[in-house]
């Protein structure tokens, strides 16, 4: 234990950067506070252009060395990262829950486990590449999946691990190297990670974790000239600035932005699922991109719905996010409950009535809530609240349905809720959505394609998509023996 090292839950944590398989501490540090109770765990290293340039060139020094590793070894570093993980799941699992408020059971038994996930499938899914040559005039096509360089890899505080783990594996499975620049408001976890792919024998440099504030330190990540591919998951104002930054040097970007999802629920479908699949919008306490926020019901079933709806989610367990019995933990940080709160305040002076919910609770946390009477171009409805607040909203008509779920200026997902499969081919082609749930929500596979349209995101994350972005691809075309040079 050292000066920069922090307790939590019995866990030590170090609270410096961590560069070119070193320790480095800043100046100063900023304070990483639980959500669960309020307390301060401790200062984190408070990162500068010093410290975010000194990774970007561990990072490119280490470079050379773990592009030419072969695809075999780097796949086996990564599957004894995963292993890391699974050693420490406990570890990881109540840190995260202390750093970010999110419930400590999810993280057991779900959050975790896909973060080891995470490493071993992209480890696989390299050496699925590059195997499909192909014939031209005898002439043979081979497609290479060369690394590109370092990458400078930017995630959020709603799912930290999770989603950093879902651009660290496949960079670094791809043969690039990496500075992971964690959130502010949940820092810890990258730190374990470091600590882990360090012991699972990842080589110095490869991997690099740099702490501070985006504001402070994220211009100089994403203006960095050596920096080859730039991953982001966040809002769309951050997203504007760092496309703006990493526009001179043209560094290729990938981001997966918020959502303002729609639920859409027809008379014809299984109510009690309808509900369920309602209640679950308000997992992480709303705090999650694909959450479906706007439920469109229609007309006939709306007053059956809402009563069905309001009885289950009065019934939800608010606290704790230790406390196995709990369904709702807290928001991540004060400034997010005054923003969900200000939404909410402004919506009902513009006229929305508060069906559930609609205030703030002790602490960081946020009353369930459902509003109706909201108007299509209402703030309420057009942008991303990132807390447990819904909205309902009647359709009379499939064409009146598929209006409202794509007039937002997202495009990230969609549910629909429907007993017949014509309407659900039907209504899935007309809308706009990175991925949409047919009487299910939630159901993540790797090998699809992640990401949205509009202002949902550039790009998309999984399986080869994943790969796509993080190598430069390179087609080789051979001749046949004896070829003459007249094709
Ligand atoms: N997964 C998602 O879709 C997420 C969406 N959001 C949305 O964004 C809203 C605001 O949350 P914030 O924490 O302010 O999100 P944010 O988009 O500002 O933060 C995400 C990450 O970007 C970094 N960052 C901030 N400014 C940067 C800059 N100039 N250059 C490079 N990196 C920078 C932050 O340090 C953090 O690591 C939420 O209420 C929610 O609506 C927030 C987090 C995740
Ligand atoms: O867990 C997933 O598959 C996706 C999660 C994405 C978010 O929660 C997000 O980016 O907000």
């Amino acid at each position: 234990m050292t000066e920069h090292t922090l307790t939590v839950a019995g866990v030590a944590v170090d609270t410096r950067h961590w560069i070119g398989g070193e320790r480095v501490a800043s100046a100063t540090t900023f304070p990483d506070v639980s959500p669960v109770d309020g307390a301060t765990l401790g200062g984190i290293a408070r990162g500068t252009a010093a410290e975010a340039h000194a990774a970007v060139a561990a990072a490119k020094a280490a470079f050379p060395g773990w592009a030419a590793t072969p695809r075999a070894r780097r796949a086996r570093i990564l599957h004894a990262i995963a292993d890391g993980v699974e050693k420490r799941l406990e570890d990881l699992a109540i840190v995260e829950t202390c750093d970010n408020g999110a419930l400590l059971r999810s993280h057991r038994r779900g959050v975790m486990p896909r973060v080891a996930h995470n490493f071993r499938f992209f480890a696989d899914w390299l050496l699925t590449l590059g195997h499909d040559d192909f014939d031209t005039r005898g002439h043979i096509n081979h497609v290479s999946w060369d690394p590109a360089g370092p990458c400078v890899l930017i995630t959020p505080w709603n799912a930290p691990l999770m989603l950093a783990t879902w651009k660290v594996a496949p960079a670094l499975a791809a043969g690039d190297t990496v500075v992971l620049k964690p959130a502010e408001w949940s820092p810890l976890t990258a730190s374990l990670l470091a600590d882990i792919a360090a012991e699972a024998g990842l080589p110095a440099g490869v991997l690099n974790v740099v702490q501070g504030y985006g504001s402070e330190i994220g211009d100089a990540l994403t203006s960095h000239p050596d920096v080859r591919r730039i991953s982001f998951t966040g809002s769309v104002p951050t997203a504007r600035r760092i496309a703006a930054s990493a526009a001179a040097n043209l560094t290729p970007l990938s981001l997966e932005l918020g959502g303002k999802s729609p639920l859409l629920v027809f008379a014809d479908a299984d109510l009690d699922l309808a509900v369920d699949l309602a209640v679950e919008q308000y997992d992480n306490a709303g705090q999650v991109c694909l959450a479906a926020t706007r439920i469109l019901v229609e007309e006939t079933a709306a007053e059956e719905f809402t009563r069905r709806f309001t009885e289950k989610a009065s019934a939800l367990r608010q606290g704790d996010p230790r406390d196995e019995s709990t369904d709702i933990g807290p928001n991540i940080h004060e400034r997010q409950l005054e923003k969900i709160d200000g939404f909410v305040r402004r919506a009902v002076a513009a006229g929305a009535r508060v069906v559930l919910g609609g205030h703030r609770g002790d602490g960081h946390y946020y009353a369930p809530t459902l509003l109706t009477d909201v108007a299509q171009d209402s703030e309420i409805v057009q942008e991303e609240v990132f807390g447990p607040v819904l909205t309902l909203q009647t359709f009379s008509t499939e064409d009146e349905a598929v209006r409202l779920a794509n007039d937002t200026r997202f495009g990230l997902a969609a549910t629909l809720a429907t007993g017949d499969a014509e309407r659900a081919a039907r209504v899935t082609e007309r809308l706009v959505a990175g991925t949409v749930w047919v009487n299910c929500f939630f159901v993540r596979d790797l090998r699809a394609p992640f990401g949205g349209s509009r202002h949902s995101g550039v790009g998309r994350e999984g399986g080869t998509w994943s790969f796509d972005f993080y190598c430069d691809l390179k087609n080789t075309v051979t001749a046949p023996k004896g070829f003459n040079g007249h094709g």
